[in-house]
């Protein structure tokens, strides 16, 4: 499957988040990941709707949106609206996380389920074949340059292997403390898109850092 990078725009500086936006666009980002975290599902507080809807001008790339907060299904109109393409809700914060992929899609969106690092991949199991991704932390999520956490590889594997059998297409994205050395490691194990906040816009040069992760 096509290697796909995902800067997050956790790591940019918010005063020139349009700017910020058009470079990682024109350095070659696949998608363009946005964190949302509301101060309960995790202990940070980032941006919401006003501020996708004001970046959106900036790329056309697909809007790869991560929603850390509770109840995502009381927003997902009001995000596909906002410009996101893809939006993607943690199964911990979805009793009813079959519904709520159905009302991504009926948005007209493409639908992911995120795992954190300690919640089994049996959780997302039964709703493998309705997703078009699966979103693996690989840190605990709520902020931006982390530790790595190598254990989350056996669950890369894991749903790759699940994957290959119920649903060829899906895409498994990486999320947390992804640099040159651990990418390596996550695309060996099976996943395919790679997010990445403070490694990458820690480079001047945003095209070089995006093309050896790549790599
Ligand atoms: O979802 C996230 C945090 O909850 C971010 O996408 C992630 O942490 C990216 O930042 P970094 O690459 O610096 O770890
Ligand atoms: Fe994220």
């Amino acid at each position: 499957m096509m290697i796909k990078i995902a800067p997050s725009i956790l790591s940019a500086d918010f005063a020139e988040l349009g700017r910020a936006v058009k470079e990682i666009d024109e350095a070659g980002a696949d998608y363009i990941h946005i964190d949302v975290m509301d101060g309960h599902f995790v202990p940070n507080i980032t941006f919401g709707l006003p501020v996708i809807e004001a970046i959106r001008p900036y790329s056309d790339k697909p809007f790869d949106v991560h929603l850390m907060i509770e109840k995502p299904e009381r927003y997902i109109e009001d995000f596909a609206r906002a410009g996101a393409d893809i939006i993607s809700v943690h199964v911990e914060a979805c009793p009813h996380v079959h519904r709520t992929i159905q009302q991504i899609k009926e948005a007209g969106c493409r639908a992911g389920v995120v795992l954190n690092p300690a919640t089994p991949v049996e959780m997302i199991t039964h709703i493998l074949p309705d997703v078009d991704l699966v979103l693996l932390m690989t840190v605990n999520p709520g902020f931006g340059g982390q530790a790595f956490i190598p254990n989350v590889l056996d669950k890369i594997r894991a749903v790759k292997k699940a994957a290959d059998v119920v649903n060829p297409e899906l895409e498994i994205e990486v999320d947390g403390g992804v640099s040159r050395e651990t990418a390596k490691d996550c695309l060996e194990a099976g996943a395919n898109v790679l997010v990445s906040g403070s490694a990458l816009f820690k480079q001047e040069n945003k095209a070089k850092a995006i093309e050896e992760l790549k790599q």
